[in-house]
């Protein structure tokens, strides 16, 4: 720092002294307001609360706007009640909701609230769920540290925003008019080089929203509502600025929860990012993991012995002689089973002979059905004789025990995401765990994406929208090249959405991006020369139909010396490891390079629309580098 520069802080300093003499402001507010009046040169532009000291209750004293974000800052003796910092936050960033700049509308993340205390201050300090507590000599700390959201010209433009929508706050310092430079030194910070964040193509998802996101955070919904989309259009980000948006208006805890288990975990983390003093508000978890932990709390049983439900299908699957002729696929019937008798709930046979099959692909003959459902009525023998239970039994004796006795204390709201991956009763009991009320059930999801077996209509889960919803379509992912590619994947939408957009309407955000279509016969080593050609350290996975395909290559990486790592058990962070799974564990994430080997079309493979759809949702996992293989 230079001499100049403390001169001229020191000068700004005095000015702040002079200009709020005659306020009657306790003495330690003041040193703290020439403080915070000194770094104006840094772009930091205060708004005084012009009732302060008489700050009018859930009001803050003082907001400041900067380049770390907006403070929203309450000067107290004594610790205030939460709801009072809340309700501060909560009139501040009403007053920003919306404001624009740059490429982007503001969330809410770019604000933060502060209590600053007296010095001699000894109560508690640090950070809670609902603000830092600091005293007045921390200051530096809060303004030195941190990240930088903001240009300097940003956040003026934000600090006049809030000058011109209130008369309650009053620029200390400043004015709407631009704010002159001092000539001849550099203030430290305008050094600093710029921020990974700015660099971007566009900016960060913490911070910035799309109009149409943005809307939808903000919206009330009279009932259960949607959120959908094609690959890539922030529709997991919506949800998670929702979660703090209902979490900061302190309505009581909410649910984030997913069908595939290993969703809630790779998506806690990126709330934690966006919002660590929130994390305890809501509860991230898979319906499954929630049913379990449920009935466990009522006393019931709800353990999932897979190694013996794998035993008792196999047992019924090796019996059989009927399906295996008509479709010798044992995922097939299993899928049959799990997902369209047990997972809709079908208990009779005359309600699964008249069920619509949409989407389970044809070249069936005529008469199945009675075999179909033997096949399923002996392997319910099956696990009752081995005393077990499946993972649909789990979610119906959740729905039945929650039907007979509901929570004590209900969810303030629900965010079910990759909702395309429900069943029947997983709807039925997600709505169950939620209710109807407003605001209290959100679906997200895109069919095209679906990879496991669907075809059935919300109503079926008692489930009305009424054209509640949002459609996203800005595409943040996927460079232009590997969403043209992938928009070119027909993958059939068989999830309830209204209206359904197509990846191939999706609009690309980002330019560029490679697709490589390799030819040949030796896979193995075309594709592990193009993983080793990739920039070094950038995040790549290799992504598979099928688990034994994925085995497999786990193995080609590893005897060749890559650092690999199966993608089943990954929680999301960041690692120099290649991944490999399958589409449905790539499920939540992205990358910047993506492998897809081409793999024999046998018995194991699922019917060709899910095909298909697992093949968009894999393709789609890739932000820059698209590689597909076909064998000759
Ligand atoms: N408004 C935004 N500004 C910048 N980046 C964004 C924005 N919205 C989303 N993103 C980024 O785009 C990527 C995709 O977002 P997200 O995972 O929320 O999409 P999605 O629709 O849920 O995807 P999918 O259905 O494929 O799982 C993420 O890297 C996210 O950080």
């Amino acid at each position: 720092m230079t001499g100049t520069f403390h001169h001229r802080q020191e000068w700004l300093r005095r000015e702040a002294e002079v200009q709020l003499r005659d306020r009657l402001l306790p003495s330690w507010q003041k040193r703290v307001l020439h403080r915070f009046a000194a770094e104006r040169d840094n772009g930091l532009f205060p708004l005084l609360n012009q009732f302060a000291p008489h700050t009018p209750r859930k009001r803050p004293d003082l907001v400041l706007v900067g380049r770390m974000g907006v403070l929203v800052v309450l000067l107290r003796e004594t610790e205030p009640d939460w709801e009072d910092s809340r309700a501060a936050f909560v009139w501040t960033a009403e007053l920003l909701a919306g404001a624009s700049i740059g490429s982007g509308l503001l969330s809410e993340s770019v604000l933060r609230s502060v209590v600053v205390h007296p010095v001699e201050h000894t109560g508690r300090k640090g950070r809670s769920a609902d603000h830092l507590a600091i005293t007045g000599d921390e200051i530096d700390r809060l303004l030195k540290h941190g990240e930088r959201i903001l240009t300097s010209d940003e956040a003026l433009s934000l600090a006049k925003h809030l000058d011109s929508r209130t008369f309650d706050l009053v620029p200390i310092m400043w004015n709407s008019e631009p704010v002159p430079r001092q000539r001849g030194s550099v203030p430290e910070v305008l050094q600093e080089p710029v921020p990974p964040a700015a660099r971007r193509p566009f900016r960060d998802w913490r911070y910035f929203l799309d109009d149409a996101q943005l809307g939808a955070v903000r919206r009330s919904y009279s009932g259960p509502a949607q959120i959908s989309g094609p690959a890539g259009t922030g529709k997991t980000t919506l949800a998670l600025h929702r979660l703090a948006y209902l979490a900061r208006r302190g309505a009581g805890k909410l649910l984030y929860t997913a069908p595939l288990p290993w969703i809630p975990e790779r998506v806690a983390w990126r709330f934690e990012e966006m919002a660590p003093e929130l994390s305890g508000q809501v509860e991230f978890r898979s319906l499954h993991a929630w049913a379990r932990d449920f009935l466990v709390g009522r006393g019931r049983s709800a353990d999932v012995d897979e190694q013996e439900v794998r035993r008792a299908f196999d047992a019924v699957w090796t019996r059989d002689d009927v399906l295996h002729r008509l479709r010798n696929s044992r995922e097939y019937w299993k899928d049959e089973v799990d997902r369209v008798i047990k997972g809709r709930g079908i208990s009779s046979f005359d309600a699964y002979r008249t069920l619509s099959r949409k989407g389970r692909g044809g070249q069936l003959p005529r008469d199945f059905r009675p075999h179909a459902w033997r096949f399923y009525c002996d392997y319910e023998r099956e696990l009752s004789e081995r005393g077990v239970l499946d993972d649909n039994d789990v979610l119906k004796r959740a729905l039945v025990e929650l039907e007979r006795r509901p929570l004590p204390r209900q969810y303030a709201g629900v965010v079910v995401d990759e909702a395309q991956e429900l069943t029947v009763i997983g709807l039925r009991l997600a709505h169950a765990i939620s209710g109807d009320g407003p605001d209290q059930l959100l679906l997200v999801g895109d069919g095209q994406q679906q990879v496991l077996t669907g075809g059935w209509r919300l109503s079926e889960a008692g489930i009305s929208l009424r054209g509640r919803g949002e459609v996203l379509r800005h595409d943040y992912r996927n460079r232009d090249a590997v969403l043209q590619r992938a928009g070119q994947v027909v993958a059939i939408n068989r999830f309830d959405e209204e209206p359904a957009l197509p990846l191939s309407a999706a609009l690309p955000v980002r330019v560029g991006g490679q697709v490589v279509e390799w030819h040949g016969e030796d896979q193995e080593s075309a594709l592990l020369s193009a993983l080793l050609a990739r920039e070094a350290d950038s995040s790549a996975a290799v992504i598979t139909e099928t688990d034994a395909a994925a085995e497999h290559w786990l193995g080609v990486l590893r005897r060749s010396g890559v650092a690999a790592r199966p993608l089943s058990g990954w929680d999301g962070r960041g690692t120099g490891d290649v991944l490999v799974g399958t589409s449905s564990h790539a499920k939540g994430s992205e990358f910047r390079s993506v492998f897809l080997p081409a793999e024999p079309a046998d018995g194991s493979r699922a019917d060709h629309e899910t095909h298909q759809r697992r093949r968009l949702a894999a393709m789609t996992r890739a932000r820059d580098l698209l590689w597909l293989a076909h064998l000759h």
